[in-house]
């Protein structure tokens, strides 16, 4: 993709409510996992509803690089023919990770115990994220690993010829850590251990048991041990990807903030380590009723009902940020159209993300008329602007970004204006023509809603 595409994109207010009934795109967090526990397993996967977003795609390119046979079978469709662990070799280029955090960061996991040498990159955005907080951890199993200044990509990786169990204590509440010392830990002699403080997403420990591996999660509550023994067998075993929740995310909020909007979104993801914002919003009133409760490849999956509801703000307590952690961005434009004050607490974490999420979604509003602020790692949203909108906003290479601000556009009363809406590919292809599909006017700037391309 190019980082300075001159496309300006434009939403507008045109009174006209959202309806309609909609999936999203697979879950990214999954999509990746499917892939990489697929690419280690003996035998072939099916995906289904795989995520084909430029992330995940980056992932499958990967994978395919090291010695997995990954095949697109149809749309969603993806079939995987794995390795086995510790049968990767190294890849004869560069491994481009592009604008994904994931990728990278689950994928130095899988390299670290791995006798193999591999050099990853990334676009410029990935470029600029923390590298440390896997490669520290990930050297304990006698991988080396060489990085840019500041722990950044471009690295390089020796990856270790007979890997050492890790035992870790994770510093930030971060899943890709938690996961790229699990798949080390899968081609170590010895059971890796993991204390994880604060509860992130469980998909790698979902789909480890899912592959056949054994792990073991120790507490109930908050802090958790994960342990798990190293060299299992992982067998062939097919994935059905739900929808992803971080996805539906902004219809959820856009059919919310339209006035006499009714949206259906079927088959959304229902982790319980992803539900921050259903949770939050439900709070600040919205009217949101889940149907048809269901498992899913050992997923938690239902039909979420969303109608147009007068929400007011609310004040959302720190821990709950690794449950919604991508979803600040959207629950900021949320909460600049709520009535009263709202407080997002502990989000230091988003200064890391494809941008810097504080600055980038403070900056959001402001040109857009709202009033804002950050305060430490707090952000503080006064709703009820008298004018909204009018503003360009600049995405800085992020889809989350990209998608909030046109979302904003939608109920705002000037119209909103992105200077790149490319990296909305990376976690949500089709998303304008899903919105413009419940009846969302967003065009590109100063020209016809239709052609977008
Ligand atoms: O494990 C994952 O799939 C993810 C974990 C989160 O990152 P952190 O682990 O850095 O919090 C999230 O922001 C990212 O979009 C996906
Ligand atoms: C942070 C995100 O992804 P990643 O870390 O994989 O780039 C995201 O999708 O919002």
């Amino acid at each position: 993709m190019n980082p300075s595409s001159p496309v300006a994109h434009v939403s507008c207010r045109d009174g006209s409510p959202l309806n309609g009934t909609i999936r999203v795109p697979g879950d990214k967090s999954i999509s990746h996992r499917a892939l990489m526990f697929a690419g280690l397993a003996i035998g072939t996967t099916r995906i289904a509803g795989l995520l084909e977003g430029e992330d995940v795609l980056r992932t499958a390119a990967a994978m395919r690089a090291l010695g997995a046979d990954v095949t697109r079978e149809g749309s969603g469709m993806w079939r995987v023919s794995g390795a086995g662990i510790g049968g990767l070799h190294s890849p004869e280029d560069v491994l481009d990770m592009g604008n994904s955090g994931t990728a990278a960061r689950l994928l130095c996991g899988i390299l670290a115990s791995h006798d193999i040498f591999a050099v990853m990159t990334g676009d410029a955005s990935l470029r600029r994220r923390p590298m440390r907080r896997v490669i520290d951890p990930l050297a304990a199993c006698g991988a080396v690993f060489a990085a840019r200044d500041g722990g950044r990509l471009p690295l390089a990786v020796s990856g270790a010829a007979d890997a050492l169990p890790l035992s870790y204590r994770l510093p930030v509440a971060s899943a890709q850590v938690k996961s790229a010392l699990l798949l080390a830990g899968l081609n170590a002699r010895g059971v890796t251990e993991i204390e994880e403080p604060e509860p992130t997403r469980d998909h790698s420990e979902n789909m480890l048991r899912h592959f056949g591996a054994a792990v073991e999660v120790i507490g109930q509550g908050r802090g958790k041990l994960i342990r798990l023994r190293g060299q299992p067998e992982l067998m062939a075993s097919d994935v059905m990807v739900p929808g992803d929740p971080s996805s539906a995310a902004f219809p959820i909020v856009a059919a919310l903030l339209v006035p006499g909007s009714s949206v259906t979104i079927e088959g959304v993801g229902l982790n319980p380590l992803r539900t921050g914002l259903v949770t939050t919003l439900c709070e600040m009133g919205a009217d949101i009723v889940i149907l048809n409760q269901r498992a899913e490849g050992g997923e938690p999956v239902g039909d979420l009902v969303v109608r147009a509801t007068t929400l007011r703000g609310v004040d959302v307590p720190p821990e709950r940020a690794p449950a919604m952690i991508d979803e600040y961005p959207i629950l900021a434009v949320a909460c600049a159209l709520a009535m009263g004050q709202s407080r997002l607490r502990g989000l230091g974490e988003l200064r890391v993300k494809e941008s810097d999420r504080l600055a980038a979604t403070l900056a959001m509003l402001r040109v857009n008329g709202a009033q804002v602020e950050v305060d430490g790692d707090d952000m503080i949203i006064m709703g009820g602007a008298n004018r909204l909108g009018g503003g360009t906003v600049m995405t800085h290479m992020d889809h989350r970004l990209g998608m909030s601000a046109l979302v904003l556009g939608l109920v705002a009363d000037d119209p909103v204006t992105i200077d790149d809406a490319a990296f909305i590919d990376t976690s949500f292809p089709g998303f304008v023509d899903l919105m413009r599909g419940l009846g969302a006017v967003i065009g590109p700037a100063g020209g016809p809603v239709e052609g977008l391309a």
